[in-house]
Protein backbone atom coordinates (compact mmCIF):
# COMPACT_ATOMS: atom_id res chain seq x y z
CA UNK A 1 0.00 0.00 0.00
CA UNK A 2 1.35 3.65 -0.68
CA UNK A 3 1.58 6.13 1.91
CA UNK A 4 -1.73 8.02 2.68
CA UNK A 5 -1.94 11.63 2.66
CA UNK A 6 -3.54 13.34 5.67
CA UNK A 7 -5.34 16.25 5.72
CA UNK A 8 -6.46 17.79 9.14
CA UNK A 9 -9.06 19.99 10.58
CA UNK A 10 -11.51 18.69 7.63
CA UNK A 11 -15.55 19.66 8.88
CA UNK A 12 -18.32 17.03 7.18
CA UNK A 13 -21.80 17.72 6.59
CA UNK A 14 -24.26 15.80 5.37
CA UNK A 15 -27.13 16.68 2.58
CA UNK A 16 -30.97 15.50 3.18
CA UNK A 17 -32.97 14.95 0.47
CA UNK A 18 -34.47 18.41 0.63
CA UNK A 19 -30.87 19.46 -0.06
CA UNK A 20 -30.25 20.73 3.62
CA UNK A 21 -26.72 20.38 5.21
CA UNK A 22 -25.95 19.47 8.77
CA UNK A 23 -23.07 18.86 10.61
CA UNK A 24 -22.12 15.17 10.56
CA UNK A 25 -19.59 15.32 13.79
CA UNK A 26 -19.57 18.21 15.76
CA UNK A 27 -15.82 18.39 15.83
CA UNK A 28 -13.46 18.78 13.03
CA UNK A 29 -12.28 15.66 11.51
CA UNK A 30 -8.94 14.29 9.68
CA UNK A 31 -9.70 12.82 6.10
CA UNK A 32 -6.94 10.40 4.74
CA UNK A 33 -6.43 9.03 1.11
CA UNK A 34 -4.74 5.69 0.29
CA UNK A 35 -4.35 4.07 -2.86
CA UNK A 36 -5.43 0.91 -3.46
CA UNK A 37 -5.39 -1.52 -6.47
CA UNK A 38 -8.80 0.01 -7.47
CA UNK A 39 -7.82 3.31 -7.58
CA UNK A 40 -8.31 5.50 -3.69
CA UNK A 41 -9.78 4.63 -0.09
CA UNK A 42 -11.09 8.06 1.28
CA UNK A 43 -11.00 7.72 5.43
CA UNK A 44 -12.86 10.17 7.31
CA UNK A 45 -11.53 9.34 10.66
CA UNK A 46 -12.89 10.96 14.24
CA UNK A 47 -10.06 10.63 17.55
CA UNK A 48 -8.34 8.08 15.98
CA UNK A 49 -10.75 6.11 14.59
CA UNK A 50 -12.05 5.67 11.18
CA UNK A 51 -15.50 6.48 10.82
CA UNK A 52 -16.47 6.46 7.23
CA UNK A 53 -14.40 4.85 4.13
CA UNK A 54 -15.49 6.02 0.60
CA UNK A 55 -13.80 4.06 -2.12
CA UNK A 56 -13.09 6.52 -5.05
CA UNK A 57 -12.62 4.79 -8.73
CA UNK A 58 -13.72 6.50 -11.83
CA UNK A 59 -17.00 5.78 -11.66
CA UNK A 60 -17.36 7.60 -8.22
CA UNK A 61 -19.29 10.71 -7.87
CA UNK A 62 -18.10 13.57 -6.92
CA UNK A 63 -16.73 17.13 -7.83
CA UNK A 64 -15.38 19.99 -6.18
CA UNK A 65 -17.97 22.41 -4.44
CA UNK A 66 -16.38 25.70 -4.00
CA UNK A 67 -12.66 26.81 -3.49
CA UNK A 68 -12.26 25.00 0.21
CA UNK A 69 -15.07 21.83 -0.11
CA UNK A 70 -15.87 18.62 -2.12
CA UNK A 71 -18.66 16.64 -2.36
CA UNK A 72 -18.75 12.77 -2.38
CA UNK A 73 -22.73 12.15 -4.11
CA UNK A 74 -22.39 8.76 -4.03
CA UNK A 75 -21.96 8.02 -0.67
CA UNK A 76 -24.38 9.76 2.01
CA UNK A 77 -24.40 13.34 -0.02
CA UNK A 78 -21.06 14.28 2.06
CA UNK A 79 -19.75 17.93 1.91
CA UNK A 80 -16.24 17.75 2.84
CA UNK A 81 -14.46 21.35 3.42
CA UNK A 82 -11.19 21.79 4.17
CA UNK A 83 -9.28 24.47 6.19
CA UNK A 84 -7.42 25.95 3.38
CA UNK A 85 -8.02 26.36 -0.31
CA UNK A 86 -4.68 24.39 -1.19
CA UNK A 87 -5.69 21.55 1.13
CA UNK A 88 -8.94 21.03 -0.74
CA UNK A 89 -6.83 21.43 -3.94
CA UNK A 90 -4.56 19.08 -3.18
CA UNK A 91 -7.12 16.63 -2.37
CA UNK A 92 -9.39 17.36 -5.46
CA UNK A 93 -5.89 16.81 -7.43
CA UNK A 94 -5.24 13.48 -6.23
CA UNK A 95 -9.31 12.57 -6.86
CA UNK A 96 -9.08 13.57 -10.46
CA UNK A 97 -6.08 12.02 -11.27
CA UNK A 98 -7.69 8.43 -10.54
CA UNK A 99 -11.30 9.81 -11.68
CA UNK A 100 -10.34 11.01 -15.25
CA UNK A 101 -6.60 9.10 -15.41
CA UNK A 102 -4.65 12.70 -15.71
CA UNK A 103 -3.54 15.17 -13.94
CA UNK A 104 -6.07 18.20 -12.30
CA UNK A 105 -4.04 20.98 -13.78
CA UNK A 106 -5.31 24.22 -14.95
CA UNK A 107 -4.96 23.26 -18.45
CA UNK A 108 -6.48 20.13 -18.24
CA UNK A 109 -9.93 22.04 -16.32
CA UNK A 110 -10.30 24.28 -19.21
CA UNK A 111 -9.40 21.96 -21.89
CA UNK A 112 -11.09 19.24 -24.23
CA UNK A 113 -9.10 16.41 -24.36
CA UNK A 114 -9.69 16.36 -28.31
CA UNK A 115 -8.46 19.48 -28.83
CA UNK A 116 -5.42 19.28 -26.45
CA UNK A 117 -4.38 16.17 -27.94
CA UNK A 118 -4.56 17.52 -31.77
CA UNK A 119 -2.83 21.27 -30.32
CA UNK A 120 0.22 19.34 -29.27
CA UNK A 121 0.34 16.52 -31.79
CA UNK A 122 0.12 19.89 -34.32
CA UNK A 123 3.17 21.09 -32.51
CA UNK A 124 5.27 17.89 -32.27
CA UNK A 125 5.86 18.24 -35.96
CA UNK A 126 9.81 19.37 -37.14
CA UNK A 127 8.22 20.96 -40.17
CA UNK A 128 5.03 22.99 -37.98
CA UNK A 129 8.34 24.43 -35.48
CA UNK A 130 10.44 25.51 -39.42
CA UNK A 131 7.27 27.31 -39.90
CA UNK A 132 7.56 29.51 -37.01
CA UNK A 133 11.39 29.44 -37.02
CA UNK A 134 11.43 30.66 -40.85
CA UNK A 135 9.16 33.46 -40.14
CA UNK A 136 12.04 35.79 -39.89
CA UNK A 137 10.37 39.07 -38.57
CA UNK A 138 9.05 36.92 -35.57
CA UNK A 139 12.31 35.18 -34.78
CA UNK A 140 14.30 38.21 -35.77
CA UNK A 141 12.84 40.27 -33.42
CA UNK A 142 13.05 37.87 -30.48
CA UNK A 143 16.36 37.44 -30.99
CA UNK A 144 17.36 41.38 -31.32
CA UNK A 145 14.44 41.98 -28.07
CA UNK A 146 17.10 39.09 -26.17
CA UNK A 147 20.54 40.44 -27.31
CA UNK A 148 19.60 43.83 -27.17
CA UNK A 149 18.76 44.08 -23.17
CA UNK A 150 21.44 41.44 -22.08
CA UNK A 151 21.54 42.88 -18.91
CA UNK A 152 18.22 41.10 -18.08
CA UNK A 153 19.97 37.61 -19.12
CA UNK A 154 23.11 37.65 -18.23
CA UNK A 155 23.93 35.25 -15.33
CA UNK A 156 19.96 34.90 -14.84
CA UNK A 157 17.89 31.97 -14.50
CA UNK A 158 15.55 31.63 -17.22
CA UNK A 159 12.06 30.14 -18.05
CA UNK A 160 11.10 29.13 -21.50
CA UNK A 161 7.20 28.45 -21.93
CA UNK A 162 6.49 26.35 -24.43
CA UNK A 163 9.73 26.09 -25.79
CA UNK A 164 9.66 23.75 -28.91
CA UNK A 165 12.76 23.61 -30.76
CA UNK A 166 14.36 25.57 -28.21
CA UNK A 167 15.09 28.44 -30.33
CA UNK A 168 14.54 31.01 -27.23
CA UNK A 169 16.39 29.24 -24.94
CA UNK A 170 19.44 29.10 -27.20
CA UNK A 171 18.59 33.19 -27.91
CA UNK A 172 18.69 33.45 -23.68
CA UNK A 173 22.15 31.79 -23.67
CA UNK A 174 23.33 33.69 -26.14
CA UNK A 175 23.00 36.48 -24.02
CA UNK A 176 24.20 35.04 -20.70
CA UNK A 177 21.59 33.41 -19.06
CA UNK A 178 23.32 31.12 -16.48
CA UNK A 179 20.21 28.15 -16.56
CA UNK A 180 17.20 28.28 -18.99
CA UNK A 181 14.48 25.75 -18.15
CA UNK A 182 12.98 24.92 -21.52
CA UNK A 183 9.25 23.28 -20.84
CA UNK A 184 7.25 21.89 -23.83
CA UNK A 185 4.25 19.79 -23.42
CA UNK A 186 4.52 18.11 -27.16
CA UNK A 187 7.35 14.96 -28.07
CA UNK A 188 9.00 18.54 -29.58
CA UNK A 189 10.50 18.23 -26.22
CA UNK A 190 12.61 15.11 -27.30
CA UNK A 191 14.04 16.93 -30.66
CA UNK A 192 14.77 20.13 -28.02
CA UNK A 193 16.71 17.72 -26.20
CA UNK A 194 18.54 16.60 -29.16
CA UNK A 195 19.82 20.20 -30.06
CA UNK A 196 20.27 20.99 -26.66
CA UNK A 197 23.05 18.05 -26.87
CA UNK A 198 24.19 18.63 -29.85
CA UNK A 199 24.77 22.16 -29.27
CA UNK A 200 26.83 21.21 -26.29
CA UNK A 201 24.70 23.40 -24.11
CA UNK A 202 23.11 20.52 -21.04
CA UNK A 203 24.74 22.81 -18.54
CA UNK A 204 22.97 25.71 -19.44
CA UNK A 205 19.79 24.20 -21.13
CA UNK A 206 17.37 21.91 -18.99
CA UNK A 207 14.58 20.76 -21.00
CA UNK A 208 11.36 19.52 -19.03
CA UNK A 209 9.15 17.83 -20.49
CA UNK A 210 4.96 18.38 -19.86
CA UNK A 211 2.63 21.43 -19.56
CA UNK A 212 3.76 24.16 -17.46
CA UNK A 213 0.74 24.05 -15.40
CA UNK A 214 1.85 20.35 -14.08
CA UNK A 215 5.44 20.14 -14.09
CA UNK A 216 7.61 21.30 -11.34
CA UNK A 217 10.73 23.41 -11.59
CA UNK A 218 13.44 23.25 -8.75
CA UNK A 219 13.97 27.17 -8.36
CA UNK A 220 11.99 29.98 -9.16
CA UNK A 221 13.34 32.32 -12.15
CA UNK A 222 14.62 35.90 -13.18
CA UNK A 223 12.57 35.96 -16.42
CA UNK A 224 10.07 34.18 -18.59
CA UNK A 225 10.44 34.04 -22.10
CA UNK A 226 7.65 32.48 -24.63
CA UNK A 227 6.11 32.75 -27.94
CA UNK A 228 2.21 32.41 -26.91
CA UNK A 229 0.24 34.35 -29.91
CA UNK A 230 -1.83 33.01 -32.09
CA UNK A 231 -3.97 34.25 -34.72
CA UNK A 232 -5.77 37.64 -32.90
CA UNK A 233 -3.22 37.38 -30.29
CA UNK A 234 -5.79 35.44 -28.08
CA UNK A 235 -6.20 32.35 -30.47
CA UNK A 236 -5.02 28.80 -28.61
CA UNK A 237 -5.26 30.55 -25.13
CA UNK A 238 -1.75 29.88 -24.75
CA UNK A 239 -1.80 33.36 -23.30
CA UNK A 240 -3.12 32.20 -20.10
CA UNK A 241 -0.04 29.31 -20.23
CA UNK A 242 2.04 31.67 -20.44
CA UNK A 243 0.95 33.86 -17.76
CA UNK A 244 0.01 31.06 -15.49
CA UNK A 245 3.98 30.42 -15.66
CA UNK A 246 4.37 33.66 -13.59
CA UNK A 247 3.83 31.04 -10.53
CA UNK A 248 7.71 30.88 -11.19
CA UNK A 249 8.73 34.37 -11.47
CA UNK A 250 10.81 36.17 -8.51
CA UNK A 251 9.05 39.61 -7.59
CA UNK A 252 9.78 41.93 -9.62
CA UNK A 253 11.32 39.21 -12.72
CA UNK A 254 10.75 40.20 -16.40
CA UNK A 255 7.89 38.80 -18.61
CA UNK A 256 9.58 38.88 -22.29
CA UNK A 257 7.44 39.81 -24.21
CA UNK A 258 6.07 41.82 -21.79
CA UNK A 259 2.45 43.21 -22.70
CA UNK A 260 -0.08 42.78 -26.05
CA UNK A 261 -1.96 44.97 -27.95
CA UNK A 262 -5.01 44.17 -30.08
CA UNK A 263 -5.69 46.49 -32.12
CA UNK A 264 -9.44 46.96 -33.39
CA UNK A 265 -10.43 48.80 -36.46
CA UNK A 266 -14.05 49.12 -38.92
CA UNK A 267 -12.77 48.42 -42.71
CA UNK A 268 -14.76 48.17 -45.77
CA UNK A 269 -14.33 45.32 -48.58
CA UNK A 270 -16.89 44.87 -50.51
CA UNK A 271 -15.16 42.02 -52.66
CA UNK A 272 -14.42 39.68 -49.52
CA UNK A 273 -18.71 40.43 -48.36
CA UNK A 274 -19.60 39.19 -51.71
CA UNK A 275 -16.95 36.55 -52.24
CA UNK A 276 -18.78 34.82 -48.69
CA UNK A 277 -22.13 35.80 -50.40
CA UNK A 278 -21.10 33.66 -53.31
CA UNK A 279 -20.05 30.73 -52.11
CA UNK A 280 -23.24 30.80 -49.58
CA UNK A 281 -25.55 30.69 -52.85
CA UNK A 282 -24.11 27.20 -54.56
CA UNK A 283 -27.27 26.43 -51.54
CA UNK A 284 -29.70 28.39 -53.30
CA UNK A 285 -30.12 25.90 -56.05
CA UNK A 286 -33.30 24.75 -56.27
CA UNK A 287 -32.64 21.58 -58.58
CA UNK A 288 -28.82 20.47 -57.92
CA UNK A 289 -28.89 17.29 -59.40
CA UNK A 290 -32.59 17.21 -59.29
CA UNK A 291 -32.44 18.25 -55.40
CA UNK A 292 -33.96 21.49 -54.08
CA UNK A 293 -30.76 22.71 -51.81
CA UNK A 294 -32.74 26.36 -51.20
CA UNK A 295 -33.89 25.58 -47.63
CA UNK A 296 -30.11 25.49 -46.15
CA UNK A 297 -28.52 28.44 -47.87
CA UNK A 298 -29.43 31.09 -45.09
CA UNK A 299 -27.61 28.18 -42.70
CA UNK A 300 -24.77 27.76 -45.38
CA UNK A 301 -24.60 31.76 -45.23
CA UNK A 302 -24.09 32.03 -41.34
CA UNK A 303 -21.46 29.54 -41.39
CA UNK A 304 -19.68 31.55 -43.49
CA UNK A 305 -19.72 34.56 -41.25
CA UNK A 306 -18.84 32.59 -38.29
CA UNK A 307 -15.74 32.36 -40.17
CA UNK A 308 -13.28 34.71 -39.43
CA UNK A 309 -11.36 35.70 -42.31
CA UNK A 310 -6.96 35.68 -42.12
CA UNK A 311 -5.00 37.44 -44.86
CA UNK A 312 -3.59 40.81 -45.09
CA UNK A 313 -5.03 43.99 -46.53
CA UNK A 314 -4.45 47.38 -47.46
CA UNK A 315 -4.44 49.37 -44.43
CA UNK A 316 -6.69 51.82 -46.87
CA UNK A 317 -9.88 50.18 -46.45
CA UNK A 318 -10.00 51.01 -42.68
CA UNK A 319 -12.60 53.64 -41.97
CA UNK A 320 -11.55 54.64 -38.81
CA UNK A 321 -8.41 54.59 -36.13
CA UNK A 322 -8.04 51.67 -34.45
CA UNK A 323 -9.27 51.40 -30.85
CA UNK A 324 -6.26 49.24 -29.18
CA UNK A 325 -6.50 46.71 -26.20
CA UNK A 326 -3.78 46.05 -24.02
CA UNK A 327 -2.57 43.51 -21.71
CA UNK A 328 -0.17 43.55 -19.25
CA UNK A 329 1.45 40.06 -19.32
CA UNK A 330 2.88 41.24 -15.83
CA UNK A 331 -0.13 41.78 -14.26
CA UNK A 332 -3.28 40.17 -15.79
CA UNK A 333 -4.70 37.36 -14.16
CA UNK A 334 -5.45 34.03 -16.36
CA UNK A 335 -9.07 34.45 -15.32
CA UNK A 336 -8.77 37.89 -16.90
CA UNK A 337 -8.46 36.11 -19.83
CA UNK A 338 -11.81 34.23 -19.81
CA UNK A 339 -14.14 36.94 -20.99
CA UNK A 340 -12.68 40.05 -22.75
CA UNK A 341 -14.47 42.69 -23.17
CA UNK A 342 -13.01 46.00 -25.53
CA UNK A 343 -15.44 48.41 -26.14
CA UNK A 344 -15.30 50.05 -29.50
CA UNK A 345 -15.76 53.61 -30.27
CA UNK A 346 -14.65 54.55 -34.11
CA UNK A 347 -14.80 58.28 -35.15
CA UNK A 348 -15.53 57.06 -39.41
CA UNK A 349 -13.20 59.24 -41.27
CA UNK A 350 -14.71 58.74 -44.76
CA UNK A 351 -18.29 57.57 -45.82
CA UNK A 352 -18.32 54.06 -47.28
CA UNK A 353 -20.40 50.90 -46.29
CA UNK A 354 -18.43 49.03 -43.24
CA UNK A 355 -18.65 45.20 -43.71
CA UNK A 356 -16.72 44.12 -40.31
CA UNK A 357 -14.12 44.64 -37.75
CA UNK A 358 -9.73 44.06 -38.48
CA UNK A 359 -7.93 43.28 -35.87
CA UNK A 360 -3.92 42.96 -35.86
CA UNK A 361 -1.65 42.89 -32.59
CA UNK A 362 1.33 43.71 -31.41
CA UNK A 363 3.68 42.79 -28.29
CA UNK A 364 6.48 45.00 -26.61
CA UNK A 365 9.40 43.66 -24.86
CA UNK A 366 10.46 46.01 -21.88
CA UNK A 367 13.40 45.77 -21.39
CA UNK A 368 15.85 47.22 -19.24
CA UNK A 369 18.28 48.89 -22.08
CA UNK A 370 15.64 48.81 -24.96
CA UNK A 371 12.45 48.45 -25.74
CA UNK A 372 11.36 46.05 -28.85
CA UNK A 373 8.14 45.87 -30.63
CA UNK A 374 6.71 42.88 -32.77
CA UNK A 375 4.02 43.81 -34.77
CA UNK A 376 1.58 42.20 -36.97
CA UNK A 377 -0.30 45.36 -38.03
CA UNK A 378 -0.97 45.78 -41.89
CA UNK A 379 1.47 48.46 -42.48
CA UNK A 380 4.34 46.31 -41.03
CA UNK A 381 6.40 43.30 -43.18
CA UNK A 382 4.07 40.33 -43.26
CA UNK A 383 4.49 37.53 -40.57
CA UNK A 384 2.66 33.92 -40.05
CA UNK A 385 0.04 35.64 -37.91
CA UNK A 386 -1.15 37.57 -41.49
CA UNK A 387 -4.46 39.79 -39.61
CA UNK A 388 -7.77 38.97 -39.63
CA UNK A 389 -10.97 40.30 -39.84
CA UNK A 390 -14.58 39.23 -38.78
CA UNK A 391 -17.64 40.45 -41.31
CA UNK A 392 -21.01 41.78 -39.87
CA UNK A 393 -24.01 40.02 -41.07
CA UNK A 394 -25.12 42.96 -43.14
CA UNK A 395 -22.40 45.86 -43.78
CA UNK A 396 -23.67 49.34 -42.81
CA UNK A 397 -23.07 52.29 -44.34
CA UNK A 398 -21.33 55.01 -42.37
CA UNK A 399 -20.78 58.23 -43.28
CA UNK A 400 -17.35 60.25 -42.59
CA UNK A 401 -18.04 62.38 -38.76
CA UNK A 402 -20.05 59.79 -37.49
CA UNK A 403 -19.09 58.14 -33.88
CA UNK A 404 -19.50 53.86 -34.24
CA UNK A 405 -19.48 52.34 -30.87
CA UNK A 406 -19.79 49.14 -29.38
CA UNK A 407 -18.05 46.61 -27.96
CA UNK A 408 -16.42 42.91 -29.05
CA UNK A 409 -16.30 40.12 -26.61
CA UNK A 410 -13.87 37.32 -26.48
CA UNK A 411 -15.47 34.51 -24.70
CA UNK A 412 -12.55 31.43 -24.43
CA UNK A 413 -13.79 27.82 -25.23
CA UNK A 414 -12.29 24.56 -24.19
CA UNK A 415 -11.41 24.10 -28.09
CA UNK A 416 -8.33 26.76 -27.20
CA UNK A 417 -10.10 29.59 -28.67
CA UNK A 418 -12.87 31.92 -28.55
CA UNK A 419 -15.91 32.53 -29.16
CA UNK A 420 -15.54 36.18 -30.45
CA UNK A 421 -19.17 38.58 -30.76
CA UNK A 422 -19.20 42.04 -32.64
CA UNK A 423 -21.87 44.78 -31.74
CA UNK A 424 -21.37 48.03 -33.36
CA UNK A 425 -24.42 50.84 -33.57
CA UNK A 426 -23.90 54.46 -35.29
CA UNK A 427 -24.42 56.62 -32.90
CA UNK A 428 -27.70 58.45 -33.33
CA UNK A 429 -28.99 56.65 -35.60
CA UNK A 430 -30.95 52.98 -35.33
CA UNK A 431 -28.58 51.30 -37.50
CA UNK A 432 -26.82 48.34 -35.69
CA UNK A 433 -24.41 45.63 -36.75
CA UNK A 434 -23.25 42.21 -35.44
CA UNK A 435 -22.33 39.02 -35.53
CA UNK A 436 -20.74 36.06 -33.56
CA UNK A 437 -17.52 33.86 -34.86
CA UNK A 438 -15.84 30.64 -34.42
CA UNK A 439 -12.04 31.56 -33.89
CA UNK A 440 -11.25 27.98 -33.83
CA UNK A 441 -12.48 27.62 -37.46
CA UNK A 442 -10.66 30.80 -39.27
CA UNK A 443 -10.68 30.85 -42.99
CA UNK A 444 -7.52 31.10 -44.25
CA UNK A 445 -8.20 33.29 -47.42
CA UNK A 446 -3.63 34.68 -48.18
CA UNK A 447 -2.53 33.71 -51.43
CA UNK A 448 0.65 36.06 -51.61
CA UNK A 449 -1.29 38.29 -54.00
CA UNK A 450 -0.04 42.36 -52.96
CA UNK A 451 -2.93 43.19 -51.37
CA UNK A 452 -5.01 46.28 -53.18
CA UNK A 453 -6.10 49.48 -51.69
CA UNK A 454 -10.04 49.98 -52.33
CA UNK A 455 -11.48 52.28 -55.27
CA UNK A 456 -11.55 55.87 -55.31
CA UNK A 457 -8.26 55.64 -53.18
CA UNK A 458 -6.16 57.41 -55.38
CA UNK A 459 -6.46 61.83 -55.28
CA UNK A 460 -3.91 62.25 -57.80
CA UNK A 461 -3.53 61.03 -61.42
CA UNK A 462 -2.15 57.35 -60.88
CA UNK A 463 -0.61 57.91 -64.81
CA UNK A 464 1.83 60.91 -63.77
CA UNK A 465 2.88 59.62 -60.23
CA UNK A 466 3.96 56.60 -62.26
CA UNK A 467 5.97 58.03 -65.20
CA UNK A 468 7.06 60.75 -62.43
CA UNK A 469 8.43 57.87 -59.94
CA UNK A 470 9.93 56.42 -62.91
CA UNK A 471 11.79 59.64 -64.21
CA UNK A 472 12.78 59.83 -60.88
CA UNK A 473 14.39 56.51 -60.33
CA UNK A 474 15.81 56.67 -63.47
CA UNK A 475 17.48 59.89 -62.42
CA UNK A 476 18.65 58.44 -59.50
CA UNK A 477 20.11 55.45 -61.24
CA UNK A 478 21.74 57.29 -64.13
CA UNK A 479 25.18 57.52 -62.27
CA UNK A 480 28.37 59.76 -63.31
CA UNK A 481 31.83 59.93 -62.46
CA UNK A 482 32.50 63.67 -62.26
CA UNK A 483 35.88 64.20 -61.00
CA UNK A 484 36.39 60.76 -59.31
CA UNK A 485 33.32 61.23 -57.54
CA UNK A 486 30.10 59.68 -57.99
CA UNK A 487 26.94 61.70 -58.93
CA UNK A 488 23.57 60.30 -59.67
CA UNK A 489 21.04 61.65 -61.96
CA UNK A 490 19.34 64.44 -59.40
CA UNK A 491 22.72 65.74 -58.77
CA UNK A 492 23.23 64.00 -55.46
CA UNK A 493 26.49 63.33 -54.51
CA UNK A 494 28.24 60.09 -52.44
CA UNK A 495 30.15 61.83 -50.01
CA UNK A 496 29.98 58.02 -47.82
CA UNK A 497 30.29 55.89 -50.71
CA UNK A 498 29.89 52.34 -48.52
CA UNK A 499 26.51 54.09 -47.15
CA UNK A 500 24.11 55.44 -49.74
CA UNK A 501 26.00 54.01 -52.99
CA UNK A 502 27.21 50.22 -53.58
CA UNK A 503 29.80 49.19 -55.08
CA UNK A 504 29.40 46.12 -57.66
CA UNK A 505 31.94 43.92 -57.50
CA UNK A 506 35.74 44.84 -58.76
CA UNK A 507 34.64 46.93 -61.84
CA UNK A 508 33.95 49.80 -59.25
CA UNK A 509 31.06 50.46 -60.94
CA UNK A 510 28.45 52.39 -58.41
CA UNK A 511 25.09 51.26 -58.55
CA UNK A 512 22.30 53.33 -56.34
CA UNK A 513 20.45 51.41 -54.11
CA UNK A 514 17.38 49.88 -54.92
CA UNK A 515 15.45 50.86 -51.03
CA UNK A 516 13.73 53.49 -53.29
CA UNK A 517 11.76 50.60 -55.06
CA UNK A 518 8.27 52.07 -56.12
CA UNK A 519 4.83 51.67 -55.43
CA UNK A 520 1.90 51.40 -52.79
CA UNK A 521 2.77 48.37 -50.62
CA UNK A 522 5.61 48.03 -48.54
CA UNK A 523 8.74 47.35 -50.48
CA UNK A 524 9.31 44.55 -47.76
CA UNK A 525 5.91 42.69 -48.15
CA UNK A 526 6.97 41.69 -52.16
CA UNK A 527 8.71 38.87 -53.50
CA UNK A 528 11.48 41.28 -55.05
CA UNK A 529 12.64 42.15 -51.43
CA UNK A 530 12.29 39.30 -49.66
CA UNK A 531 14.42 37.11 -51.65
CA UNK A 532 17.38 38.83 -52.18
CA UNK A 533 19.82 41.12 -49.93
CA UNK A 534 17.95 44.72 -50.40
CA UNK A 535 19.72 45.55 -53.76
CA UNK A 536 17.11 43.53 -55.98
CA UNK A 537 18.59 41.21 -58.39
CA UNK A 538 16.24 42.52 -60.80
CA UNK A 539 18.15 45.96 -61.06
CA UNK A 540 21.27 44.46 -60.41
CA UNK A 541 20.95 42.62 -63.85
CA UNK A 542 19.26 45.39 -65.01
CA UNK A 543 22.29 47.22 -64.65
CA UNK A 544 23.61 45.28 -66.75
CA UNK A 545 21.69 46.27 -69.55
CA UNK A 546 22.04 50.15 -69.17
CA UNK A 547 20.94 52.12 -66.47
CA UNK A 548 18.11 53.88 -68.53
CA UNK A 549 16.30 50.68 -69.06
CA UNK A 550 16.58 49.71 -64.97
CA UNK A 551 14.27 51.51 -63.87
CA UNK A 552 11.09 50.36 -65.73
CA UNK A 553 12.33 46.86 -65.78
CA UNK A 554 12.45 46.74 -62.60
CA UNK A 555 9.14 48.08 -62.00
CA UNK A 556 7.70 45.08 -64.42
CA UNK A 557 9.93 42.59 -62.15
CA UNK A 558 8.23 43.94 -58.83
CA UNK A 559 5.11 43.60 -60.12
CA UNK A 560 5.09 39.92 -61.27
CA UNK A 561 6.83 39.38 -58.44
CA UNK A 562 3.84 40.88 -56.25
CA UNK A 563 1.21 39.40 -58.31
CA UNK A 564 2.37 35.77 -58.61
CA UNK A 565 5.88 34.66 -57.52
CA UNK A 566 5.77 35.74 -53.74
CA UNK A 567 7.63 32.95 -52.32
CA UNK A 568 5.24 31.10 -50.15
CA UNK A 569 4.51 27.50 -49.22
CA UNK A 570 0.87 26.56 -49.84
CA UNK A 571 -1.07 26.62 -46.20
CA UNK A 572 -1.43 23.42 -44.52
CA UNK A 573 -4.67 22.34 -42.74
CA UNK A 574 -3.84 20.10 -39.65
CA UNK A 575 -6.96 19.35 -38.21
CA UNK A 576 -8.89 22.52 -37.25
CA UNK A 577 -5.62 24.65 -37.07
CA UNK A 578 -4.14 26.28 -40.09
CA UNK A 579 -0.55 27.21 -40.90
CA UNK A 580 0.91 29.36 -43.35
CA UNK A 581 4.11 28.63 -44.85
CA UNK A 582 7.03 29.69 -44.36
CA UNK A 583 6.50 33.16 -45.65
CA UNK A 584 9.70 35.64 -45.01
CA UNK A 585 12.99 35.45 -45.80
CA UNK A 586 16.09 37.28 -43.54
CA UNK A 587 16.18 40.23 -45.67
CA UNK A 588 13.95 42.60 -43.83
CA UNK A 589 14.61 45.47 -41.24
CA UNK A 590 13.36 44.61 -37.75
CA UNK A 591 11.64 47.32 -35.45
CA UNK A 592 14.30 48.21 -32.75
CA UNK A 593 13.22 51.45 -32.97
CA UNK A 594 13.71 52.09 -28.85
CA UNK A 595 10.38 54.23 -28.50
CA UNK A 596 8.15 54.40 -31.40
CA UNK A 597 5.52 52.45 -31.46
CA UNK A 598 4.98 50.88 -34.92
CA UNK A 599 1.14 50.77 -35.06
CA UNK A 600 -0.86 52.98 -36.96
C1 LIG B 1 4.06 29.03 -30.81
S1 LIG B 1 5.04 27.66 -30.34
C2 LIG B 1 6.58 28.44 -29.93
C3 LIG B 1 7.75 27.50 -29.94
C4 LIG B 1 9.09 28.15 -29.65
N1 LIG B 1 9.11 28.80 -28.37
C5 LIG B 1 9.44 29.17 -30.71
O1 LIG B 1 9.40 30.36 -30.42
O2 LIG B 1 9.72 28.76 -31.84
C6 LIG B 1 4.33 27.27 -28.79
C7 LIG B 1 4.90 26.02 -28.14
O3 LIG B 1 4.38 25.95 -26.82
C8 LIG B 1 4.02 24.61 -26.51
N2 LIG B 1 2.97 24.68 -25.49
C9 LIG B 1 1.71 25.15 -25.63
N3 LIG B 1 1.04 25.08 -24.47
C10 LIG B 1 1.91 24.57 -23.56
C11 LIG B 1 1.80 24.27 -22.18
N4 LIG B 1 0.66 24.45 -21.53
N5 LIG B 1 2.90 23.79 -21.54
C12 LIG B 1 4.05 23.58 -22.23
N6 LIG B 1 4.20 23.80 -23.55
C13 LIG B 1 3.14 24.32 -24.21
C14 LIG B 1 3.55 24.05 -27.85
O4 LIG B 1 3.62 22.64 -27.87
C15 LIG B 1 4.51 24.72 -28.83
O5 LIG B 1 5.64 23.95 -29.07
Amino acid sequence: MAAARLFEHVSVHIFNSEGDKRLKYNVPVSVSIEYDPHGLSCKISKDGNVEVEIPVDNKTECCKFGAKSYVFASHEDLLLTFSSTADARRFHEIIYKVKVGKEASVFNERTDDSSATQYFQFYSYLSQQQNMMQDYIRTGTYQQAILSNMSDFKDCIVLDVGAGSGILSFFAVQAGAKMVYAVEASSMAHHCQTLVKSNNLQNRIKVIAGKIEEVDLPCTVDVIISEPMGYMLYNERMLETYIHARKWLKPNGKMFPSRGDLHVAPFCDEGLYYEQLNKANFWYQNCFHGVDLSHLRDEALSEYLRQPIVDTFDMNICLAKSVRHTLDFSTAAETDLHHLEIPLEFHILKSSMMHGLAFWFDVAFLGSTQTVWLSTAPTEPLTHWYQVRCLLQKPMFVKEGQLVTGKVQLIANRRQSYDVKLSVVIEGTSTTGDNTLDLKNPYFRYTGAAPQPPPGNSTTSPSENYWQQVDELGAKQALNMVNGITVNGLGEVALDQGASLITLGASGLQLAPAATIVGTRPPQRTAAAASSGGVSAATVLNHHAGPAYAPLQHLVNHRQASSSNFPVNSALMIGDYVTPGAILLPTQGLNVNPTAHPGP
